[in-house]
């Protein structure tokens, strides 16, 4: 299931509800946003905390102890706990606060890094994931940061690669090989960070040393925390790379949309005394609106997440029973591709679609397990954009702009799984791995923090 095409669910579209039936299971695939909503309420029976117990063991392979803790979803068990700790620190408040302005103080030094005075070739998709990591980890990890040594970033890449293979938890010593060596470099990794005092670190995020003290709490002792720890990096890095490409693909690929965007941004910008500019990156979400419906519809075309529930009783859903034992999928690439909910422009990119904004995505998921790190990821993602926008130009090396296909992009099984990244191409010519220029712009500004 978890390989097959995008192309398989779009043609179930149509159906409100539907079953497939696998031998000793079935999986109901719900599309309607009415029977999305039944779903979603039914909190107690329809329920992601079985898929949680499985990851604890299979995917982030705890100790027998500490599966039983991650496992835990009764009232104030380990996982609703988690749960209330990431809503909390990860909405509008201090811990968030903290993070954003680190992340923004590290995006102000990108453009004077990057600003050769010659125009610089790179893989587009390599050098925005790598800066989108980059900075996001040093906001989160602090000077102690593991993703500096390169060693760490390619053992997450590793790791996030044989996610799939590692959530079924058939033959994964076989068929995710490397993904557990990856894993387990970056297990050991974060067990050196907490070994040495890394949490004291004035650099280290609050969320990062309030997220060990949750951990502790509720049990987990330090090997398990930074197993879990690893877990968490991949909902921390995943989506947010290709999400942030996908944004700057769709800007600079349409002098439309660049146009629009640059106008935009640069409207926004404050004169100093010294004759220089500086951009609030703490105001962008308000005063470019127009960026803001670019990145918005950038996620309503490339989110390929499927939020899923087991069922745990027999379930009536409007007129629908669902019986115990099955698995329920909702796809978000159907919500974003249904004609009934965005109209005839539906398969076409418009960046202003959002600017009166009718229908509402499912990128971050919904209900209960709603992405807590959503505040955060819009933030990064559109103060990363509008910096690039206002310092860089970017041209294809071949002259002409391809999208990237993700025809043969997996459909991610797993509940982390939202964005699909370009370059799972089977055709010869991978499109992303296009070579590109980057120009420095001429309104050379500072970002203000
Ligand atoms: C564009 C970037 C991102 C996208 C598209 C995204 C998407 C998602 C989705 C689809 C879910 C599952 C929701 C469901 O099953 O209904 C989720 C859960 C989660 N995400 Fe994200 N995410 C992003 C960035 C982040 C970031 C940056 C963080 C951390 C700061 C984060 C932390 C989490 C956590 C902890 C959960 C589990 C929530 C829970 O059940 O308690 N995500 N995300």
């Amino acid at each position: 299931m978890g390989r097959m095409g995008i192309r398989y669910w779009m043609i179930q579209r149509a159906l409100p509800i539907y079953t497939i039936r696998l031998p000793g299971t079935r999986l109901y695939v719900v599309n309607t946003p009415s029977l999305i909503s039944a779903v979603q309420r039914h909190v107690q029976t329809l329920s992601f905390s079985p898929f949680l117990a499985r990851a604890a063991s299979n995917l982030i392979a705890a100790s027998k102890p500490g599966v039983e803790i991650l496992s835990q979803d009764e009232e104030n068990g380990f996982i609703p706990r988690f749960h209330h700790f990431n809503h909390v620190s990860l909405s509008p408040g201090r811990d968030l606060d903290a993070v954003k302005k680190r992340t923004w103080k590290i995006m102000a030094s990108l453009s004077a890094r990057e600003s050769a005075n010659s125009p610089r070739r790179v893989r587009m998709y390599e050098w925005i994931s790598h800066e989108v990591m980059m900075t996001t980890t040093e906001a989160f990890y602090g000077s102690q940061n593991p993703f500096r040594k390169p060693a760490i970033r390619t053992a997450w890449s590793k790791y996030y690669s044989g996610m799939t293979y590692l959530l079924t938890g058939v033959m994964s010593s076989i068929t995710a090989r490397q993904s557990i060596r990856g894993r387990e470099a970056l297990v050991q990794a974060f067990e050196q960070y907490y070994s040495e005092g890394s949490l004291e670190d004035t650099e280290t995020s609050p969320y990062i040393k309030d997220q060990y003290e949750c951990f502790s709490q509720g049990g987990l002792k330090d090997p398990d925390i930074a197993r879990t720890e690893s877990a968490f990096s991949i909902a921390l890095l995943s989506n947010i790379m290709p999400a942030t490409f996908w944004t700057l693909y769709h800007i600079f690929s349409d002098p439309v949309i660049l146009q629009d965007c640059r106008k935009e941004v640069s409207a926004a910008l404050h004169r100093g005394e010294s004759e220089n500019y500086s951009l609030d990156l703490s105001s962008v979400e308000v005063s470019c609106p127009i960026l803001v419906s670019t990145y918005t519809e950038a996620l309503r075309h490339h989110s390929t997440g499927i939020s899923v529930r087991q069922v745990l009783d027999d379930q009536l859903i409007d007129d629908y029973i669902l019986k115990k034992g099955a698995i329920v999928m909702i796809p978000s690439g159907m919500q974003h591709f249904n004609p009934s909910i965005w109209g005839e422009t539906v398969n076409e990119f418009d960046h202003l679609r959002f600017l009166g904004a009718k229908g509402r995505i499912r990128s971050f998921g919904g209900g209960l397990t709603l992405c807590p790190g959503r505040h955060f990821a819009t933030s990064t993602i559109l103060g990363f954009a509008a910096s690039i926008i206002l310092n860089f130009d970017m041209q294809p090396w071949s002259g002409q702009w391809v999208i990237p296909t993700v025809e043969n992009s997996s459909v991610e099984l797993v509940r982390h799984g939202g964005l699909a990244s370009p370059g799972k191409s089977a055709k010869s010519k991978s499109p992303w791995k296009t070579l590109m220029i980057l120009i420095l712009y001429v309104t050379y500004v500072t970002i203000k923090l």
